[in-house]
């Protein structure tokens, strides 16, 4: 899996050709807040749901080659099914001989429905992608090349339509929630350190003017703002543990011996924020990066937020050049203020337990058109 996404889909040559699509779909969120801003002056923005409707919109063109809309919404709701089903609880995990309670409270029966609903989704999109008479065909979305690769048999693996079910459900729940997330951790960070904001603005309005929107060749130049993104990623990485791996030989970590096929976590999250590495760790300080060379590549082993190796995201360029489009461009076009009567330290930083990292209470604020 990971190995077709970093050699046929998340390549850089593809990451490039998908982005006419990204930037249209990040104006396209603009005009919409601009809307609400028009609406009345303290008409608020639910940050949460807007980031997940873009980073959804964003990944659904480049995966099945449309926007999402009347009827792709359909794939929204089972997504959030999905997401929903996959968040529960069930005693089978915990308690093996209390599996009987999963059947009892409909929670298998809710699962199977999921993923049979899925299954004929995919099904039917497969279906209208061998169509030879297709017709709002603009370039080859992920279906497409893994039905090319499924046909001229190229990889490792000799694919199924399963697989392709798997892959593109995959990159889906992989690629839309932690973009989402990261954004609006970065926006609650910000909205709380008004300094911090008024910078990055400020680089973001000095570098491209009155051009009237951010494209993503403007993001090379946006240092502080990179630096912004790296702070909020290193306080709350939004995969916290990472993927579990699991040992395949026996190997001793600071004295503790662990042994073969051992399920291992990696806990990013308190590496992040280890007095070990960090001055101040609990503090955002986007400055600690300028000038710094320490990235979230991979490398530097005290900021893994994408991870790190042969497991390590590859969806890392996609994600973070998501994250610099919108938020520049949500800085670039907006004042952003709290509701009547918040100040800056009541925005909570709580956050829902799972496998993304989720700020627990909706991030709601005004947006003035700059
Ligand atoms: C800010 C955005 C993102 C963050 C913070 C993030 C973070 C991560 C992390 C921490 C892992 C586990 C790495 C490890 O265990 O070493 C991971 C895996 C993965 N990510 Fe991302 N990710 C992001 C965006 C994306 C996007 C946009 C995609 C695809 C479109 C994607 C696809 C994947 C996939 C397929 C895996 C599983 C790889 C495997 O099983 O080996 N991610 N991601």
């Amino acid at each position: 899996m990971r190995k077709i996404c970093t050699l046929h889909l998340l390549t850089t040559k593809r990451m490039l050709s998908f982005r006419a699509d990204r930037e249209e779909e990040v104006f396209l969120t603009i005009n919409e807040i601009k809307s609400v801003a028009a609406s009345s002056p303290e008409a608020v923005v639910n940050l949460n749901e807007t980031a997940m409707a873009l980073t959804s919109r964003i990944i659904c063109r480049m995966a099945f080659g449309k926007r999402l809309g009347r009827e792709t919404d359909r794939f929204h709701d089972l997504l959030l099914e999905c997401q929903a089903v996959l968040a529960n609880f069930y005693f089978r995990d915990h308690f093996p001989l209390m599996g009987w309670v999963d059947h009892l409270n409909g929670s298998i029966a809710r699962l199977e429905k999921n993923f049979n609903d899925m299954d004929v989704f995919y099904q039917e999109l497969i279906d209208e992608h061998l169509n030879p008479e297709r017709s709002n065909k603009v370039q080859d979305d992920i279906v497409d090349i893994l039905l090319q690769l499924k046909n001229e048999n190229s990889c490792s693996l000799s694919l199924t339509f399963d697989h392709i079910k798997a892959i593109v459900m995959d990159i889906f729940l992989a690629g839309t929630e932690t973009s989402a997330s990261a954004i609006v951790w970065a926006m609650t960070f910000l909205i709380k350190n008004q300094k911090a904001l008024k910078r990055a603005q400020q680089e973001v309005r000095n570098a491209v003017g009155n051009k009237g929107k951010i494209d993503e060749e403007d993001l090379q130049n946006f240092v502080y703002l990179k630096a912004v993104i790296k702070e909020s990623l290193r306080l709350c990485p939004v995969a916290p543990l990472l993927v579990p791996r699991e040992t395949i030989d026996v190997c001793v970590l600071n004295g503790y011996k662990i042994p073969k096929k051992t399920l291992v976590y990696v806990n990013a999250w308190a590496i992040g924020r280890d007095p070990k590495y960090w001055d101040d760790p609990e503090e955002f300080q986007p400055e600690r990066f300028l000038g710094s060379g320490i990235d979230y590549k991979g490398t530097n082993i005290e900021l893994i937020p994408f991870g790190s190796g042969r497991r390590g995201c590859p969806g890392m360029s996609l994600g973070s050049t998501t994250m610099e489009l919108a938020l520049s461009n949500i800085l670039y076009a907006f004042d952003w203020k709290l509701p009547e009567g918040m100040k800056g330290e009541d925005v909570d930083t709580v956050i829902t337990p799972g496998i993304v990292l989720h700020k627990k209470n909706v991030l709601n604020l005004i947006p003035r058109c700059s």
